[in-house]
């Protein structure tokens, strides 16, 4: 079976990547199995930032490897956190601390409106000249008050008017089914399976 390394020492998206890999015909080792550590993150986009994972993970266990590089874009914030999301509250925030630091930045603010963003970067190697990209979003509302238990990072604030619902009130499978990793994910798996037809 063919190995990937999964770039991410979330354990949040690990979790999501697990689930919605399952159907597929992958030996998934996240890098941690491996003892690599996390990457440096330093770019001003969600694209470059999942390459840079990716050929870190790829560089570091000479086998393919897949990035995800996301976070959370609050429109009445010009897009803040945005890549620096997971680094909102400092360097070593968790997310309480940055789901604080965030809704204070919105006190007063009337637009709620919100989209997570995910990159997704994969690589057969780590001189690949053809890495597979994908970058999706998944729009909603941030609101004050934390709900729901699943999930993780920003999911208890992040909220669908559609359902009525924050995405930590959804069951892990409706959160797949809908959210911005989901979508980035099956669509790789698309170009994936094309370049496979294709032969290349
Ligand atoms: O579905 C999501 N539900 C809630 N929060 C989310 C989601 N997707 C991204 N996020 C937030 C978490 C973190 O604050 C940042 C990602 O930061 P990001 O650098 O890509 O990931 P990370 O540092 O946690 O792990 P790693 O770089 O090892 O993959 O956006
Ligand atoms: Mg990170």
């Amino acid at each position: 079976m063919k190995k990937l390394v999964l770039a991410s020492n979330n354990a949040g998206k690990l979790r999501e990547f697990s689930e919605l890999l399952a159907p597929v015909h992958f030996e998934i080792i996240p890098q941690g199995a491996l003892g690599i550590p996390e990457a440096e993150e330093p770019y001003a986009t969600f694209v470059e930032n999942a390459l840079a994972k990716a050929r870190h993970a790829s560089s570091a266990s000479g086998l393919p490897a897949l990035a995800d590089d996301s976070g959370i874009c609050a429109h009445a914030l010009q897009g803040a956190p945005g890549v620096l999301s997971a680094r909102y509250a400092g360097i070593e925030a968790n997310s309480a601390a940055n789901n604080q630091k965030l809704i204070s930045a919105l006190q007063g603010k009337s637009d709620r409106g919100a989209h997570y963003v995910c990159a997704l970067v994969m690589i057969n190697s780590v001189d690949d000249p053809e890495p597979v990209i994908v970058q999706t979003r998944w729009y909603g509302q941030i609101q004050d008050l934390a709900q729901g238990s699943h999930g993780f990072g920003y999911d208890p604030h992040f909220f669908l008017p559609e359902l009525g619902l924050t995405v930590a009130q959804l069951e892990p499978e409706r959160k797949n089914a809908l959210s911005h990793r989901g979508q980035a994910l099956r669509e790789l798996l698309i170009q994936l399976s094309h370049r496979t037809k294709l032969g290349a």
